[in-house]
């Protein structure tokens, strides 16, 4: 049947055309930057950008971008450009050297306000510095041998935080309950403040809690469990381990600091497996002022991302990039990590502030674990392991773990 031109009159009709052209221009209005800048990149749909092509996965989606476009692309999430950066150089400009005049900050984050908005993540500029500054000395050797043996028994009261914090994003209502639960135990235990170096506000040291509990643990456990799978699945790399740990500490004495320090292998171990599976796969920074770098103008306002996951598979960076291989991380090896290309904790003054803290809490649980278990595969095991878009293991990780013979 023929369609009623009738039904709305010619006016109508010129005022929906112009309107859809209109809702159209501004789905595709934004995608004039990186031709304007020159930055090659996959094309952009009217609204989504190239958001689609996540669905490849993102390893292969970046791998694929690199492979045509070179060290430097554009890509759309939704209508904000995204400038992409896989060239070490400019790496070192974005992170290092330029991090305090231009690329101090990461993108807004609208989400994060209410009692999240003072926190050291998402705060800019000069508050980050302060903030930054101030929470700095909590995090040295000296503060966390202080804390040493005491961690791993935190361990309990995390599981069942993780049980709550088991959410994909940070809802406003859980993000209230924590900060109610810290201010009311501040209230009770003012002491801890005592711990706190002065110079924050009440709520700013009660968004720090509160990034650090969201922050911190979610990161730490998702990592080990990506330590135990690459051990799981590499036994000799295992045995290697129990080996050093059995000949260095005593089963069932307590574990310290220093004795956790003094493992090579381990280090090894988790500075591989953090290459292979890293718990954050890409990085960002925003442009603060119009900067030329390397001869590529970034704009005042450009969203830098940094594919990590694909730096720590380079095969021009890497030998046998796909292989879990600690012996790599051996300064003894032969074989050069480069800085600008390997960064599981991010990179200058803005990476990650509990990384010392963190590497410790994972090396204890490690020797404490396996002192007394092997982690083995089992029928369940997903081998190799796949990540969703939002790189995310598809299947929950599974393994088998056996007492050792005492
Ligand atoms: C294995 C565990 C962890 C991993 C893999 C990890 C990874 C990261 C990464 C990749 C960043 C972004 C760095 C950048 O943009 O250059 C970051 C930032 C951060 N991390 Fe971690 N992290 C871990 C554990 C922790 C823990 C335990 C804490 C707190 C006690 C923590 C606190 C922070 C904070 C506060 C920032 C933001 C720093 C800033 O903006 O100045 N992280 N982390």
């Amino acid at each position: 049947r023929m369609l009623d031109f009738t039904f709305f009159s010619e006016t109508t009709w010129t005022l929906l055309a112009l309107c859809v052209g209109l809702l159209l221009l501004y789905g595709v209005w934004p995608y004039r930057f990186f031709r304007k800048l020159g930055v090659p990149g996959p094309r952009p749909l009217p609204f989504v950008g190239t958001l689609l092509d996540f669905r490849k996965g993102l390893l292969s989606f970046d791998r694929e971008c690199q492979d045509k476009y070179g060290d430097v692309w554009g890509l759309y999430i939704g209508r904000s450009p995204i400038l992409m950066v896989s060239d070490p150089e400019i790496i070192k400009t974005v992170m290092v050297k330029e991090c305090y005049s231009v690329f101090t900050n990461r993108s807004d984050n609208a989400e994060l306000l209410g009692p999240l908005e003072d926190a050291i993540t998402v705060v800019k500029d000069e508050k980050w510095k302060r903030i930054r500054s101030t929470l700095s000395p909590c995090f040295t050797s000296g503060r966390l041998k202080q804390v040493g043996i005491r961690l791993t028994m935190m361990f309990p009261f995390g599981a069942r935080l993780a049980k709550l914090l088991n959410l994909e994003l940070m809802p406003r209502k859980s993000v209230d309950f924590f900060y109610n639960i810290i201010k009311k135990f501040k209230d009770q235990h003012l002491n801890v403040l005592l711990y706190f170096p002065a110079g924050l506000t009440e709520h700013e040291i009660l968004s720090q809690a509160l990034v650090f509990i969201f922050g911190g643990y979610e990161t730490t456990s998702t990592t080990l469990s990506y330590i135990l799978y690459n051990l799981a699945t590499n036994p000799d790399a295992m045995e290697t381990l129990q080996k050093e740990i059995d000949s260095n500490l005593p089963r069932d004495a307590p574990v310290s600091f220093d004795d956790v320090v003094r493992l090579q292998y381990l280090d090894q171990v988790i500075c591989e497996s953090m290459r292979l599976i890293p718990t954050a796969p890409r990085l960002e920074r925003m442009c603060k002022k119009t900067i030329q770098v390397h001869g590529l103008t970034i704009p005042e306002g450009t969203l830098i991302g940094i594919p990590v996951y694909l730096l720590h598979k380079d095969p021009h960076f890497w030998s046998s990039p796909e292989l879990f291989r600690p012996e790599r991380f051996n300064i003894d090896s032969g074989e050069e990590v480069n800085p600008y290309v390997y960064m599981p904790f991010g990179l200058g003054p803005r990476s990650c502030i509990g990384m010392r803290y963190a590497i410790l809490v994972l090396k204890m649980v490690l020797v404490r674990l396996l002192q007394h278990y092997t982690i083995e595969t089992c029928k369940d095991t997903v081998i190799p392991l796949e990540h969703d878009w939002m790189f995310k293991p598809t299947q929950p990780i599974k393994l088998t773990v056996v007492p050792r013979q005492q």
